[in-house]
């Protein structure tokens, strides 16, 4: 979709931002760049929509070089986001928002009625924003007003040059989590410039790691990290890489144990071969769990599994990332959690465990590019505690 082909870009006081790149970004896929101030990732993403045309090389946009394109019409194929937003201070949310469209020679009403729901697909009530002016906004909700605004005329593409760089780290992970929502349906091409190794491992479906006007390394998240390609590029991320590796890495089906089980109207055991089981309901959806003690001491003649369960509070939907089976473990002081289909409605696929956490973790880097030995002693495997 994106390609760059030896792109230079020496500025006239000698200058070197950007020097012989080459990289190509595929339809829907979302990229970001990443690297210290001042080395390129701007001057990249401005000669995309050409406000900065390059010194050298070319680039193409869906295999049409982009110098044959005028530039008025290259940019109605391309949202922009900026760090300061640039909304018109004298317009309201919605007039703000609908203003691309309108210029396009869409008619006022329908380019407004767009308008509305775009900011709702941003998490901004239409009705309670759409006739507010951009100083009535906090600096979260005037950023969502510059990602709808950059899609409204429903580009392919999205250049997003630091867009929540300017908001506090709370709302900044709502931003994060709400564009990833918002990705999944809309399907853009998108280049994301953050200067944040965070985000960029969080937003990326690939990420291209920035040296002084060179691309270092440029491939997945879980790579970059459980591989960086070079020195600079494992010092860029960070001597906790482990940890952050955590956040890319999702739980997968082969990662789960099976536990014993019961179902709700089955008597309750008087033996269970652990020290719990999970509870299903008839559909083999996660109800809860019973602690076989509780089962053996409390239990009434005729009593089923019903009376006795207690609510699940630690599970999590398969394809959620390790960080946050390791925070929900730690949320609920359990050692282990549930996994669920979320599509089929719940149905429980297994238990992620510590000593299983620790195994997909592995999975996630096979190889270490640098060779740093692994600790390969096992530790005695502690019964799983449930409280
Ligand atoms: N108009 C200009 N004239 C001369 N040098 C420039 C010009 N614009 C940018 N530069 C230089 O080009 C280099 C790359 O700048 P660029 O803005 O692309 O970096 P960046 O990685 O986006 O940095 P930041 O994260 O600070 O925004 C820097 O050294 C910058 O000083």
């Amino acid at each position: 979709m994106i390609r760059f082909e030896h792109v230079s870009k020496r500025y006239a006081d000698g200058t070197t931002a950007v020097d012989d790149l080459s990289f190509e970004v595929a339809e829907g896929e979302l990229v970001t760049l990443v690297g210290p101030s001042g080395c390129g990732k701007t001057t990249t993403m401005k000669m995309v929509n050409r406000l900065i045309e390059p010194t050298e090389g070319r680039i193409f946009l869906d295999g049409d070089d982009i110098s044959t394109i005028d530039p008025v019409r290259l940019r109605r194929r391309i949202g922009y986001v900026i760090q300061q937003v640039g909304l018109f201070p004298h317009k309201t949310v919605l007039d703000n928002t609908a203003t691309v469209p309108h210029l396009l020679g869409v008619k006022r009403a329908k380019a407004r009625e767009r308008a509305a729901e775009l900011l709702d697909l941003v998490g901004l009530d239409p009705a309670v924003f759409g006739d507010r002016y951009p100083e009535q906004l906090s600096g979260g909700q005037r950023q969502r007003v510059g990602v709808a605004r950059a899609l409204a005329a429903d580009p392919p593409v999205l250049l997003m040059d630091e867009p929540f760089g300017a908001v506090d780290p709370v709302v900044r992970d709502h931003l994060q989590t709400e564009f990833l929502r918002l990705q999944q349906t809309l399907g853009k091409t998108v280049l994301f410039v953050t200067h944040d190794i965070e985000e960029a491992v969080r937003l990326g479906d690939r990420i291209a790691v920035y040296g002084a006007g060179r691309i270092e390394q440029y491939d997945t998240p879980s790579a970059v990290l459980g591989a960086p390609a070079t020195d600079y590029v494992a010092d860029f991320v960070g001597a906790d890489r482990g940890l952050k590796r955590l956040s890319v890495t999702p739980i997968e089906e082969d990662d789960l144990e099976q536990p014993p089980v019961v179902h709700l109207d089955d008597p309750l055991p008087r033996e269970l071969d652990a020290r719990w089981a999970v509870v299903l309901d008839h559909e083999n959806n996660l109800h809860g769990w019973i602690s076989a003690e509780h089962a053996r001491v409390a239990a009434k003649k005729g009593d089923t599994v019903r009376d006795h369960a207690r609510r699940m509070e630690a599970w999590l939907p398969v394809g959620a990332s390790l960080k946050q089976a390791f925070a929900t473990m730690l949320q609920h002081d359990a050692g282990w959690i549930a996994v669920i289909d979320e599509r089929s409605e719940g149905r429980f696929l297994g238990v992620l465990t510590p000593a299983r956490l620790h195994e997909a973790l592995r999975r996630s880097t096979t190889a270490d590019a640098r060779d740093i030995p692994r600790a390969d002693v096992e530790l005695e495997t502690v019964e799983p505690l449930v409280r």
